[in-house]
């Protein structure tokens, strides 16, 4: 059994939580729980008055100073006597103090002041009898290895006075933090048609978090189209800005152990604390989420104190919010009530400029025939396309040969022929007529009218997309036609996509269901 203890609001609930999260997430019941220490110690009971004052300002200085320096140097820090507008905070050793007093002192006192306002200093002292006295105030609740750390980007760095230089933003702090990665910027991320809503909303919150109709920011799509770019991307620019800005940025998932950590070791308070102290929270893949309903829960709690607080949440997710069925709906309502931005499937010439751009990055010549060839054959996901150009060059580099289309159908043949088999015409015609409800037959057929024609022209849209056929052999598939008619129906295809959001949507969905 998991311990709930009644100074931790709502813990009882979130400790059946978790192992009913666990056996949702591994298809069994495991007990992962600790037993009780018996040490009657939890999150904020050490019965200081200031105590939960001091657990927002640790928190707050946690994510401030990132998780190493935090442990060195601050988390001894025990509450002493309150006189007056002084607060006394003992240290174990004199080094220590003097440390603390010297590189922290002045963020402690403006912590303080801002928490309790009648505070307006902060002394720093030997503990000598007190430490042994008051052993445990204020250290239980991060244990040591345990602690769950909310990953942050400190825009801005480590305040004037602090001691190491700040962490350079996004690299990980500590054992459990997830880094933003630096080459997921602005910069790197090529803009078409596809993405292009999705990445002016991710500019603009980046710009001006917590706008008006973009909080939250919901982005999604399929697999490998740029969601997890985007988000880093939005932490990164945060973290170059002048202002002081925390960011947050972590994986539904890791979202999901976090909370399971803090509750094994007793300080969902902590983590509670630490995820309302930022200014931008991100969470990836939010359908990791489905099914863990006491997770969402948590989110959910969290999610409102953010947003209610005036701070940016950003979300991505392979679906949009309404479609998210196994989400409970008062989460899905609230997520689609900021700016939903989705990312569409690629299209050949964003496919083009990405494998560009990618290709002048590396610094090997490759042959526009090569990533024509490869945006033609790897038509889903922007990771793979990025893993087949990456083994391209970097067999160029070993073998110092240049890059040719022979060479690419040799050192690709695996992937290329993966490709191939993934969807055949046949599928897509199935697919396709199942959807309109027309005959198969209709594929081949010489019926002209719209309801027939549509569909035909729309299969063969997704023929030459989704495989690596020629316009003659889709043709031929399709009654014999002309490899013009094919031609003729992904142009007019694409451009009804333009105009009607409600058919693109259909062939959208289409061609997801072919995919996966
Ligand atoms: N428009 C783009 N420009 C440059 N690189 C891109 C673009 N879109 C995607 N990528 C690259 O493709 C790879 C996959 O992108 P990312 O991880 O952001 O996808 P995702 O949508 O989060 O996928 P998943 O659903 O798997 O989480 C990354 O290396 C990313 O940099």
């Amino acid at each position: 059994m998991v311990r709930v203890d009644q100074g931790n609001q709502g813990v009882g609930a979130a400790s059946e939580l978790v192992v009913d999260d666990i056996a949702d997430s591994h298809g069994h019941h495991s007990d992962r729980s600790k037993p009780d220490d018996g040490s009657g110690l939890t999150g904020g009971e050490s019965g200081h008055p200031f105590e939960r004052h001091w657990g927002r300002i640790r928190a707050r200085m946690q994510v401030e100073v990132g998780e190493v320096e935090y442990r060195t140097w601050l988390r001894q820090i025990r509450l002493g006597e309150v006189e007056a507008d002084e607060i006394t905070l003992l240290l174990p050793t004199r080094f220590l103090r003097d440390w603390v007093r010297s590189q922290y002192g002045d963020r402690l006192s403006t912590l303080w002041h801002a928490e309790v306002p009648h505070i307006r200093r902060v002394e720093l002292q030997l503990a000598a009898e007190e430490a042994r006295e008051r052993p445990a105030a204020a250290d239980h609740a991060v244990p040591a290895g345990s602690a769950p750390v909310v990953v942050v980007a400190s825009a801005g760095g480590v305040k004037p006075g602090h001691a190491a230089p700040p962490a350079e933003p996004g690299i990980a702090r500590g054992e459990l933090a997830a880094p933003l990665d630096p080459r997921f910027s602005f910069d790197s991320f090529v803009v078409g048609k596809p993405n292009e809503f999705a990445h002016a909303c991710a500019r603009r919150v980046a710009e001006r978090p917590s706008s008006p109709g973009f909080n939250p920011l919901f982005l999604y799509g399929g697999v490998g189209l740029g969601k997890t770019h985007l988000m880093h991307a939005i932490g990164l620019e945060l973290a170059r800005g002048e202002r002081t800005t925390t960011v947050a940025y972590m994986s539904a998932e890791k979202f999901m152990y976090r909370f399971i950590a803090a509750i094994r070791s007793q300080s969902t308070m902590e983590f509670k604390e630490q995820l309302r102290s930022v200014d931008v929270l991100m969470i990836d893949d939010l359908q990791f989420l489905i099914g863990k309903d006491n997770t969402q829960e948590e989110f959910f709690h969290t999610f409102n104190a953010l947003v209610d607080a005036g701070k940016q949440i950003v979300v991505s997710a392979d679906k949009s919010p309404s479609d998210l069925s196994g989400l409970e709906d008062r989460l899905r309502t609230r997520l689609g009530c900021g700016m939903v931005a989705d990312l569409h499937a690629t299209t050949f010439e964003l496919r083009i400029s990405i494998l560009e751009a990618k290709a002048a990055a590396s610094g090997v010549a490759v042959p526009p025939k090569v990533l024509e060839f490869l945006a033609h054959k790897i038509t889903t996901n922007v990771r793979e396309l990025e893993g087949a150009l990456n083994r391209l060059i970097a067999h160029a580099n070993l073998f110092g040969r240049p890059v040719t289309l022979e060479a690419t159908q040799e050192v690709l043949h695996d992937i290329l022929k993966a490709h191939d088999r993934r969807v055949t015409i046949e599928e897509i015609q199935r697919k396709v007529a199942e959807h309109w409800n027309i005959r198969l037959t209709d594929m081949s057929s010489a019926r002209r009218a719209r309801a027939v024609a549509r569909p035909r022209q729309v299969a063969m849209f997704l023929a030459k997309q989704l495989t690596s056929r020629s316009l003659p052999e889709i043709g031929r598939k399709f009654g014999n036609r002309d490899h013009t008619t094919v031609m003729h129906a992904v142009s007019r295809v694409a451009e009804l996509m333009e105009r009607d959001t409600a058919f693109a949507e259909d062939v959208e969905l289409l061609r997801r269901m072919l995919e996966s």
